[in-house]
């Protein structure tokens, strides 16, 4: 078998879970990835920042594309299916690394802003792999949540769908979870506009954990600046581009890494791999394990407001102010520049899931909510 194997250079594992079906692994910063890097090779593995298609496709021999993302925007899967090129992703990989990145996002809104979010109508919109752990964890919570997602409803697969504007009048912190789509019905491009931010509530919240485009930048500016509603964005009207204005708006902000856990990393190549073997019939495919996850002692955090306990502990495990200072640091000539939010996200340290955090300690007073944030508490 001679398999070559073209790689993102920050997909990790690659090595580990492919050189003993490779004849060769070469590996490429995904966003410059050329038709003339894969003139000799079978397998194209990617990130979302590599646009797979005809132009980078063409006359290549590759003949299995694998992409480890949930994400599937900078794919041409038409183009793949007309030349029956195989194409796979990784749908769910870090959908739990995105619920713990909005419960922190929460905790420090908590923090910062006094939000008691726990008691507040929360709107869910796009109800689908990572939807749905968000759900889990603030039902889990007993929040009160709004749910959007008309294409599910369309099917009968969410009944207790609301309608987007209604959902956007009503909530007091909405989070979007939304694909980035251009085209049909449900197209999600430039959905969150100016018009639709205006049915906001003042001081309420807007969260977009999807992709950048489904917000206009102007959305965002009349958010913070007529609306009063405060704005986290882990994702960009523009990116890579995020220019300084923009930025000034977020209360929290991140370039893009809400499903940057070593989890969903490990889990997004590890799919590729079965899928590969699936295709090839191996009959086996040994890859890594993870590493075991940190220790926490959950008595070190202790507050005598048990609300409070638990915002500092999900802080400990990651802290979105971090990111953000991260971000605002990297500001130069008026933006944060193409380069710098990639290098940002290449040389992102490593995070946890939640699940993964060894509590040494289940204090009674906030066992139910250890529970409910996801920490693995014995029965
Ligand atoms: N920020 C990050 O790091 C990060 C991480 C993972 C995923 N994502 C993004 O989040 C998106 C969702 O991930 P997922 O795993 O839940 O995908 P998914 O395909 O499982 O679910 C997406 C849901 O959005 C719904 N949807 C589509 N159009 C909609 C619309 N106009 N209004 C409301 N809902 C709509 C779909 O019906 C579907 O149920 C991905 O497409 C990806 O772009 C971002
Ligand atoms: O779609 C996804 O899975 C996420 O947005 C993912 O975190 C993107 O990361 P990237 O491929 O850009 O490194």
């Amino acid at each position: 078998m001679t398999l070559r194997i073209v790689a993102d250079e920050n997909m990790p594992n690659v090595e580990a879970w492919f050189s003993s079906v490779a004849t060769e692994i070469t590996r490429l910063p995904g966003r410059q990835m050329t038709r003339a890097d894969l003139l000799e090779a079978d397998v194209l593995l990617v990130r979302s920042v590599t646009r797979v298609d005809e132009a980078l496709l063409n006359g290549t021999p590759v003949s299995f594309v694998g992409s480890a993302t949930i994400g599937t925007d900078h794919v041409d899967q038409d183009y793949l299916s007309q030349q029956n090129i195989p194409f796979h992703y990784a749908p769910g990989c870090n959908a739990a690394s995105v619920a713990d990145w909005l419960l922190s996002v929460l905790s420090r809104l908590h923090l910062d802003h006094d939000l008691h979010w726990w008691d507040k109508t929360i709107g869910i919109v796009g109800v689908g792999n990572v939807g749905s752990a968000v759900r889990a964890t603030l039902e889990a919570h007993g929040c009160r949540l709004l749910l959007c997602d008309p294409p599910r409803f369309e099917r009968g697969e969410l009944p207790e769908h609301t309608p987007l504007a209604t959902l956007m009048s009503n909530a007091d912190i909405v989070c979007f979870h939304t694909p980035h789509t251009r085209h049909g019905e449900h197209a999600t491009e430039g959905l969150v506009s100016s018009a639709m931010v205006s049915r906001m509530r003042p001081v309420s919240w807007l969260i977009n954990a999807g992709r950048g485009p489904v917000f206009t930048a102007e959305a965002v500016e009349r958010a913070t600046q007529t609306q009063q509603v405060g704005v986290v964005l882990d994702v960009w009207p523009q990116e890579p581009q995020v220019s300084e204005s923009l930025l000034d708006c977020a209360a929290l902000a991140s370039p893009h890494v809400a499903g940057y856990s070593l989890e969903g990393k490990f889990r997004g190549t590890e799919m590729l791999a079965r899928a590969l073997q699936a295709q090839h019939g191996w009959s086996s495919l040994v890859g890594p394990v993870l590493p075991p996850g940190p220790r926490l002692d959950p008595e070190l955090y202790r507050q005598s407001d048990l609300h409070r306990w638990v915002s500092e502990l999900i802080l400990a495990v990651y802290d979105p102010a971090r990111d953000t200072v991260a971000m605002k640091a990297s500001v130069t000539d008026g933006e944060v520049s193409p380069e710098r939010f990639d290098q940002l996200r290449k040389e992102y340290p490593t995070r946890r899931e939640i699940r993964s955090v060894r509590l040494s300690a289940y204090p009674a007073d906030i066992i139910d909510r250890l529970r409910a944030c996801g920490f693995q508490v014995p029965d």
